[in-house]
């Protein structure tokens, strides 16, 4: 089975989570997109979405999904969303795709996260994947400075510009001990939007691929 088969697999598992006639908090990434296609299957039933990306937004559009503004809703009951890594306490890295802030404002509004994964995501401790930290660009040089003094090796992502108009860091060989704290700490860099790390506010249920099936993992 390829990776591809498994995100897609998680993907169409997490329609059993959608609520009818809710708005649906939508991800960003190839996983996220498994569910757009799934989720256009079944647009009569809600009432439409909110979309973390620019990217993500034209998808939903495409399948005739109706889009609303994050400023116009006050309820998600359920937001779906990829990961770069995700460890056993449900915390993860994102912003593979650049959209970590967006994905963050919806997170934050949803009642529950529910992270697609194929089960190369899953790890023991967070921190081999670079961490993505979105910054404004007059401080990238100075945020870059305090990240290598977190002991990171950042490396501007050439060419990307995020969908808040700002740069990304990709920030390498940090030693993640406490996601929770050095989310907090990254954050606190004057210059900062946010960080790919979601450990305040981590998935709620895990749907991971395995060539076996499914597996599914609830915050406990
Ligand atoms: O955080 C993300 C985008 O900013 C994605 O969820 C993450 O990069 C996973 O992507 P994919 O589903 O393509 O593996």
């Amino acid at each position: 089975m390829t990776q591809d088969e498994l995100k897609q697999q998680a993907a169409l598992r997490a329609l059993d989570y959608v609520i009818d006639g809710s708005i649906v908090g939508v991800g960003t990434g190839s996983t996220a997109n498994f569910f757009i296609d799934g989720l256009a299957g079944m647009k009569d039933r809600i009432v439409g979405a909110v979309a973390s990306s620019e990217v993500s937004a034209r998808r939903l559009a495409s399948h005739g999904i109706r889009l609303f503004d994050m400023n116009d809703v006050d309820d998600i009951p359920v937001y779906v969303d990829g990961a770069d890594e995700i460890n056993g306490g449900l915390a993860m890295i994102k912003g593979g795709g650049g959209a970590q802030t967006r994905e963050k404002i919806v997170a934050a509004v949803a009642r529950k996260f529910v992270c697609i994964c194929d089960a190369s995501k899953r790890v023991e401790r967070l921190g081999r994947f670079p961490l993505p930290v979105e910054v404004i660009p007059m401080a990238r040089a100075q945020v870059a400075r305090e990240l290598a003094r977190l002991g990171g090796r950042p490396v501007l992502r050439e060419g990307f510009i995020t969908d808040n108009g700002n740069l990304i860091l990709d920030v390498h060989g940090l030693s993640i001990t406490d996601p929770a704290a050095l989310e907090a700490t990254i954050d606190g860099i004057v210059g900062v939007v946010t960080n790919g790390l979601f450990a305040k506010r981590g998935a709620d249920v895990l749907l991971l691929a395995t060539p076996g099936g499914v597996q599914t993992f609830e915050r406990t």
